[in-house]
């Protein structure tokens, strides 16, 4: 049986259910969900469906609480995927809140059950579906639960199809997978079982579908077919993929194979911490070293350009002030910049860095705009592209290519963590330089100074000595 239990300071196991449209993979959560609920350990449940209409089990998040899918449609004029996809960006700008979410739960559930939209493209191929998917992985064991309609996939050519994008998925997301065949009240999954295991099996029911089949599968020679040949090719690369894969029998809608079910996700949890954590964590070591290269490469930069406009950087408070004709004081101009005391120090530096990187503006309005920050004066006012503009209340959104934000209107500003101490960082460094560099600068002065300003010095008090004495 699986160890599905609670334990306490055990990570919960998150399952990323995903599938072709009708595998199943709602009714599949549906009964994990009641069967978990059976034993007395309820999941925290996900759904990032946005379009579906009615949900047979109860969500504690619910993109559909955040995104309104039809509206999306109308307002960018989109299609039902490109409703779908836009919903998952939006919500995606929001996932640090959920992830806080599932902090939070993080030692009371066992299980996270996570449903994806019917279109499995949609999650496994946008930008969105990947930030959310490594993001879970990131917080918590994650297994991809790859739902397959077993009856549909009994053609030798669908199932190989199947596994092929389940190999495909694997791939992309670097997560343990686990098969899922469900509906095995309608169809028994001991073909696949067999296919999976025996590759001469699996030859035997190409060969022999390929006989049956009414399109001729060999040419006038004998000689096989491209076709044939190629699915010949593509189940040797399968073979491979299989020997690594788990897989499980489960009928959604009797609830058989339950136990099998978690006792699997249990060995899949286990792969993830002995092989897919060190690679997910080398990958990610990698390319936050890149990314932190970069920004420390574009914030030096900025600190030469800087020393070249002049030795010390010029307050934006006088400038701004005089260009507007307002007063403000100390308060205002805090409000104004809308940054933490650490980026209060230095907001213009601050926006400098921050070009080309993500910014969330908040207006005095209440509207905010997420967009990468493309330019800035010494006034504030920004120009960001790629923008997502939401209205004070949450509820509208729009998309726009790019956008002028005027700098007296802005309540405040965020940018990244690191940004902020990065910047402070490379000020403090440069300070230090250049504080040592006037040192041994004074140094020398003094040095010149014992030979010639000191003896103008000797001089001027010779000068007050005896003006003093002439008093
Ligand atoms: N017989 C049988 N039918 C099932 C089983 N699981 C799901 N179904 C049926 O398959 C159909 C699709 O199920 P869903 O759970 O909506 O599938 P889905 O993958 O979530 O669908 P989309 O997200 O809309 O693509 C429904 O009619 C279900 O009743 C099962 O184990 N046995």
């Amino acid at each position: 049986m699986a160890t599905h239990t609670q334990t306490e300071n055990r990570q919960p196991t998150s399952i990323i259910l995903l599938g072709m449209a009708g595998s199943g993979k709602s009714t599949v959560l549906q009964r994990l969900n009641s069967y978990l609920h059976a034993q007395n350990d309820a999941p925290y449940v996900i759904n990032l469906d946005p379009a579906v209409r009615e949900l047979n089990y109860s969500a504690n998040i619910d993109i559909r609480d955040t995104v309104d899918y039809s509206k999306v449609m109308k307002q960018y004029n989109l299609g039902p995927n490109g409703g779908i996809i836009t919903s998952l960006n939006l919500f995606t700008t929001k996932f640090d809140q959920v992830l806080g979410l599932i902090e939070k739960r993080k030692n009371s559930v066992n299980n996270i059950l996570i449903d994806t939209p019917g279109q499995i493209e949609i999650f496994t191929w946008s930008a969105s579906g990947a930030i959310i998917t490594d993001a879970i992985a990131s917080e918590v064991p994650t297994v991809i639960g790859f739902v397959v309609d077993t009856p549909r996939t009994m053609a030798p050519a669908t199932f190989m199809s199947n596994m092929l994008y389940a190999c495909s998925i694997l791939y992309k997301t670097r997560l343990p997978l686990l098969l899922i065949f469900n509906k095995t009240d309608v169809q028994d999954c001991s073909f696949a079982n067999e296919w999976m295991t025996d590759f001469e099996s699996f030859q035997a029911a190409l060969s022999s579908r390929s006989a049956t089949s009414t399109h001729a599968s060999t040419n006038q020679n004998e000689e096989p077919s491209y076709m044939n040949s190629l699915m010949n090719s593509m189940s040797l690369v399968l073979e491979e993929f299989y020997a690594n894969i788990r897989s499980v029998g489960v009928s959604a809608m009797t609830g058989d194979g339950m136990p099998e079910f978690f006792d699997a996700v249990d060995k899949c949890r286990g792969d993830y911490y002995s092989d897919y954590k060190p690679e997910l964590d080398r990958l990610r070591k990698e390319r936050e070293e890149k990314s932190e290269a970069s920004k420390q490469d574009s914030i030096d930069r900025l600190m030469k350009d800087m020393k070249t406009g002049g030795e010390e950087e010029q307050p934006i408070e006088s400038d701004a002030s005089e260009e507007e004709g307002e007063t403000l004081d100390a308060q205002d101009m805090k409000e104004r910049r809308g940054m933490n005391a650490t980026a209060n120090d230095l907001p213009l530096t601050l926006l400098n860095a921050a070009q080309n990187k993500p910014l969330l503006v908040e207006l005095k309005s209440g509207e905010t705009f997420n967009g990468h920050l493309i330019a800035c004066d010494n006034y504030m006012n920004l120009t960001l592209k790629q923008v997502f503009q939401t209205s004070p209340d949450g509820d509208v959104f729009y998309k726009i290519p790019e956008c002028y934000i005027r700098g007296n209107t802005i309540k405040y500003i965020r940018v990244a963590d690191e940004l902020l101490d990065q910047i402070k960082a490379t000020q403090d460094r440069d300070r230090e330089q250049f504080k040592s560099q006037r040192g041994s600068n004074d140094r020398s002065d003094r040095g010149r100074g014992r030979g010639g300003r000191g003896g103008r010095g000797r001089g001027r008090a010779r000068g007050r000595g005896s003006h003093n004495n002439n008093q």
